[in-house]
């Protein structure tokens, strides 16, 4: 590994999302080139800018304009959706209450997650059961976050079939028992900006990897705030660009692809006067899903396994329950 990033790639997307879904996608130049893109970008850097996403530029706006919206509200109108363990964890945390690397973070948010049924895994899917809160105001918030989360899905689903192309197997790899019912998870999240005499805010979100696959943000335009540690410890602006979304990949993706590819620490710190938003799209795999290297990885890695096995949801409840002050 006699490299490492300065800045994170951007790759046009569009040629894999017009081919996806067919078979003789494999054989397309197009698709190809974003495919050889995809796998740089992974062992690089871990992280990328999608363009040409096919994503309406005024839905991307407005979700992060009904954000803003939202948290500009009274905190007693917002607490009105208060998450907490019994509502499986879906809702309102104030300022403070995420807590990583055992200190608050200075943000707040709204996390929403797949709905799931009472008793759907079991008593092993107890803790994430619910269905989401959402705000009665701004009076379209949810039908504007649910058309965002169904566009959101089916992009990171076909960015998963160019990535399974990039490690060398089948593009459906990723459908199915192993994400074909992604246990997704959303935050739409606010940062407050530098206030009077402040110099420096304090860390937005301190540094962490993500849990799952694929992570899509939509970062607000103009603040330059989230940060990504390259390998030499140095960190890297990923810079608002507008029309793109920043993507990661997560802890699952490292353990199937046998760390192939491995996810990138990053953090966010507003240090601009601005109040900050974003909306971030977690795609993950099922919920009982149990992770291990897949054989087309392991062999690439002279069969030596150098993870092992992790149920999916296991996996997640362990971070949630520990990541709250309350
Ligand atoms: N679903 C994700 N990725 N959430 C990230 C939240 C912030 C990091 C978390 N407190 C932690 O320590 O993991
Ligand atoms: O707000 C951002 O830009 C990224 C937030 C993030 O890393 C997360 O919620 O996992
Ligand atoms: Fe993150």
């Amino acid at each position: 590994m006699g490299f490492d990033f300065h800045s994170i790639p951007i790759i046009d997307v569009s040629p894999l999302l017009d081919k996806c879904d067919r078979p003789m996608m494999v054989e397309d130049q197009g698709v190809l080139k974003v495919v050889r893109e995809l796998d740089e970008a992974c062992r690089v850097a871990g992280f990328f800018y999608v363009k040409g996403h096919g994503i309406p530029d005024s839905l991307v706006k407005e979700v992060k304009e009904v954000t803003r919206k939202f948290f500009d509200l009274p905190y007693e109108e917002k607490v009105k959706i208060k998450m907490s363990p019994k509502t499986g964890y879906r809702g309102y945390q104030r300022l403070g209450e995420n807590i990583t690397l055992g200190k608050p973070d200075m943000h707040e948010a709204i996390d929403c997650y797949r709905p799931m049924e009472s008793g759907e895994y079991g008593s092993f899917g107890k803790t994430m059961e619910g269905k989401n809160l959402w705000p009665e105001n701004p009076a379209n918030f949810k039908s504007l976050m649910e058309e965002y989360i169904s566009l959101q899905k089916e992009l990171a689903r076909k960015i998963m079939q160019g990535i399974a192309l990039a490690l060398g197997g089948p593009p459906e790899t990723f459908e199915g028992e192993r994400a074909g019912n992604s246990f997704w998870v959303m935050r739409i999240i606010g940062y407050p900006g530098l206030a009077g005499e402040m110099q420096y805010n304090d860390v937005g979100c301190d540094a962490h990897t993500d849990y799952g696959l694929l992570t899509l943000v939509n970062q607000d335009d103009g603040i330059h705030a989230l940060q990504v540690k390259n390998r030499a410890g140095e960190w890297i602006c990923a810079v608002s660009i507008p029309g793109t979304f920043v993507c990661n990949i997560g802890d699952m993706l490292k353990v199937w692809s046998n760390g192939l590819y491995e996810p990138t620490l990053h953090r966010v710190v507003n240090n601009s006067p601005k109040y900050r938003v974003s909306v971030v799209f977690f795609y993950e795999p099922n919920f009982d899903t149990a992770v291990e290297p897949l054989d087309f990885c392991k062999e690439k890695t002279s069969g030596v396994v150098r993870y092992q096995r992790v149920v999916y949801g296991e996996h997640l409840v362990r971070k949630v329950t520990t990541n709250f002050s309350t």
